[in-house]
């Protein structure tokens, strides 16, 4: 699957962010969402999962019914797609496309089945695996989260064997990035991205 619609887009070189479950994704990049919010821009996923409290649609995911999104795969509107723990997820076009339009950095959310598939698309981004310390300490979290069922909960933390496995696979993700204590971890997250970050904001002060 190669796709160039969004490369025609193309602005500063997205960021792919992924890990194990409970592995502390979106607290990371609300972190640095909110540090530097002219600067990133989140590609709003579609997703079958239903929301949890304090979940908004269209700003966390587009929350839809599995018929709408076989539609909009079917209809080629998906970059990539994948299920995960029962669910549906995928990046549409237009998620990626609205952030790129403003000129911000693109970050993904995605699991491994996104992250094998849009290395096969030439979005080109940067690839950071977000990990937990230990599996016993994933599993904490996972529940003091107190958002998954004991049977969602089981499945995540299964695929989360996988998905650690995964990100020791050479070659995968330009930067591992281990969760312990927060606010190291957004440091090294923060050190990673520098680069780019100060590249868009050079060209937004020369624009
Ligand atoms: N492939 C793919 N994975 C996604 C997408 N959106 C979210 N995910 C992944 O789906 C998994 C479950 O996400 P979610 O239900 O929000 O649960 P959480 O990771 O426990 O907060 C995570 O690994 C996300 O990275 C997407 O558009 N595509
Ligand atoms: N470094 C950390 N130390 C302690 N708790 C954390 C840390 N990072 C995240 N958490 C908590 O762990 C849980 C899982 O984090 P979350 O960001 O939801 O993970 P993900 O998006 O990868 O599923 C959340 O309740 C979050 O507040």
């Amino acid at each position: 699957m190669r796709d160039s619609t969004t490369k025609a887009m193309a602005g500063p070189r997205p960021v792919v962010l992924s890990g194990p479950s409970g592995a502390g994704k979106s607290t990371l990049l609300k972190k640095l969402m909110k540090e530097y919010d002219s600067v990133f821009g989140f590609s709003v996923s579609h997703t079958t999962r239903n929301p949890r409290p304090g979940e908004e649609n269209g700003r966390d995911y587009h929350y839809v019914t599995r018929e709408e999104m076989q539609a909009g795969i079917d209809n080629g509107e998906f970059i990539e797609n994948a299920e995960f723990s029962g669910n549906m997820y995928g990046t549409s076009k237009a998620a990626v496309q609205a952030v790129q339009a403003k000129n911000l950095i693109c970050i993904l959310d995605i699991d491994m089945q996104g992250v094998r598939n849009i290395k096969q698309t030439d979005l080109d981004p940067i690839y950071i695996s977000i990990q937990p310390p230990s599996m016993e300490i994933l599993e904490k979290r996972l529940r003091d989260r107190k958002t998954e069922s004991e049977e969602s909960l089981q499945k995540r933390l299964h695929a989360a064997k996988v998905e650690i496995a995964f990100s020791k696979e050479p070659g995968v993700f330009d930067v591992i990035v281990v969760n312990d204590v927060l606010e190291e971890a957004y440091g090294q997250l923060r050190n990673a991205l520098l680069e780019e970050i100060n590249k868009v904001k050079k060209t937004k002060a020369s624009s």
